[in-house]
């Protein structure tokens, strides 16, 4: 396969698919909307698995798998939370070559397959807190342009739903996972994100409110929801039954969270740390972290085997010390192609192991992010290596968040709003909070180029002071919060 050929900063859309295709992350398929994950992608996942269900059992929060399919009359059962997604619903109405009697609906989410047995299974305040959580494949028929990862007509997600006897519960568990959801991008995935409230016209409508962590895209101009962290209220135990007795005998409704986030981080991640050779892997979530490579550039039958003995052993020594790494010994590559290719595949760390190295018992290490090389005694492979990973995790996440703070751009007129807007910025706003606002913002920004209307993305918890008499940038009226506002996936 040959070297990249778009560039990140010329044509992003290309350079994107590119990347991913190059790194191996993605092979297109014949359905529309849908995408093969290999295993580079599916790396990345395991390793978010394996960190959340962690904190799951932390949470007391229980695994299960619920059915893909819901029949119609339990998918309407919460008339206006499905009525504004029905569009995307996807339906089984044969089997064979006969029609099924009622057609079924394939999972967009789970909560009208989940709560009818959650009133079953929820009689006492015994039985609360309940925390149930599944990893599984949604199906949203989505018409807006499809892009791998970000948005495709199947996902794989995590999708968390709870139950309290309190609302002080319930609101205090939609923070801790919304916490959960900043470690997963800031802590792994090396992405900034902001926490912040959902305005009413953006939340989930089916509950109370939403709180979501939001990333940006520098190159686009465009935020994007990372991840979705809500509080149902007792809106859907009301619906479906959801009681429980408490300990002097009456009865209420439960109060209840939901909460998500997806493969679309993967997207993110690579949208953010990929260049120009290829894709960036932050070393936390690197499914490969090393690769050795012996390089000789002469016919040498000894040396070569004396190489290969190093680069094993190398690999060896890592691999004990849990560190994710393999040796590259394929000799129908030479060591430059080697480098691309791995470059390509993003693999944060590269260990070159020529003659002198031998001979003066070092090895060459190229970090992948800036492409510094040091030679390092084999003595102190393992300490070096874990010096360079975490120095790698850290200068990405530095950098990717100097990227987007540098997209901030705080403004007070509607002028400076427009200005900021056509200067792909993620803007922070004073905002009235009135929803009618937020409309006419969408209305006013709509012929904007083919990239949609400037919307909120959140109003943060982390409130600049708001000085008495400051004006809404829209509305002129008096505004009540700073929110983010931009143009969005
Ligand atoms: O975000 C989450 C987190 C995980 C659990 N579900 C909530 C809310 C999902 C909102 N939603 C989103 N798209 C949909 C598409 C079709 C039908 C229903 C829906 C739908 O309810």
């Amino acid at each position: 396969k040959l070297g990249m050929t778009c560039k990140k900063d010329v044509s992003f859309g290309d350079w994107y698919s590119e990347v991913i295709v190059h790194g191996e992350m993605i092979e297109y398929y014949t359905v529309s909307g849908c995408y093969i994950l290999m295993p580079s992608a599916v790396g990345v996942w395991e390793l978010l698995k394996g960190f959340f269900d962690g904190e799951m059992r932390r949470l007391k929060a229980q695994p299960y798998y619920f059915p893909l399919f819901v029949t119609e009359s339990a998918l309407q059962k919460e008339k206006d939370h499905i009525d504004g997604f029905a569009p995307e619903v996807a339906w089984v109405t044969k089997s064979g070559d006969s029609d099924l009697e009622a057609p079924i609906a394939i999972r967009p989410t789970s909560e009208t397959i989940m709560y009818p047995y959650f009133s079953k299974w929820i009689r006492s305040y015994r039985d609360l807190p309940f925390r149930c959580y599944q990893w599984c494949n949604v199906v949203r028929w989505e018409f807006s342009d499809p892009t791998p990862f970000i948005r495709s007509r199947e996902f794989l997600w995590q999708e968390g739903h709870s139950a309290f006897a309190t609302r002080e519960e319930a609101d205090e568990e939609v923070l801790q996972v919304l916490e959960l959801y900043r470690r997963i991008y800031e802590e792994f995935l090396a992405v900034p994100v902001i926490k912040g409230r959902k305005s009413e016209m953006e939340k989930f409508a089916g509950g109370l409110y939403t709180t979501s962590v939001e990333a940006f895209v520098p190159n686009t101009g465009r935020g994007i929801q990372a991840a979705t962290s809500h509080c149902l209220g007792q809106n859907f135990a009301d619906m479906f039954g959801i009681k429980f007795e408490d300990d002097r005998g009456s009865r209420s409704n439960v109060w209840q969270n939901s909460w998500g986030y997806s493969t679309r981080s993967i997207g993110v991640m690579v949208m953010t740390h990929g260049d120009d050779k290829g894709l960036v892997m932050p070393p936390r979530v690197a499914p490969l972290q090393v690769i050795v490579i012996p390089v000789l550039y002469y016919k040498d039958a000894d040396m070569m085997a004396a190489l290969k003995e190093a680069c094993e052993s190398a690999v060896h020594t890592l691999s004990q010390s849990w560190i994710r790494a393999e040796f590259d010994d394929r000799e129908n590559h030479n060591p430059g192609w080697k480098y691309s290719h791995w470059e390509m595949k993003g693999v944060p760390l590269r260990i070159e192991i020529g003659p002198r190295d031998l001979a003066n018992k070092l090895v060459r290490m190229v970090r992948r992010d800036n492409g510094v090389k040091v030679d390092v005694p084999v003595a102190n492979l393992v300490e070096e290596v874990r010096v360079l990973l975490d120095g790698i995790q850290e200068n990405l996440f530095r950098a990717a968040k100097e990227r987007r703070d540098a997209c901030i751009r705080v403004i007070h007129t509607w002028d400076e709003f427009i200005a900021a807007l056509n200067d792909k910025r993620l803007i922070l706003a004073p905002w009235c909070d009135e929803e009618e606002v937020e409309k006419d913002v969408k209305a006013r920004t709509k012929g904007e180029g083919e990239l949609g209307a400037a919307k909120t993305l959140c109003t943060p918890f982390d409130q600049p002071e708001l000085p008495d008499g400051t004006l809404c940038f829209a509305s002129g009226k008096p505004a009540k919060t700073w929110s983010f506002w931009g143009r969005s996936y």
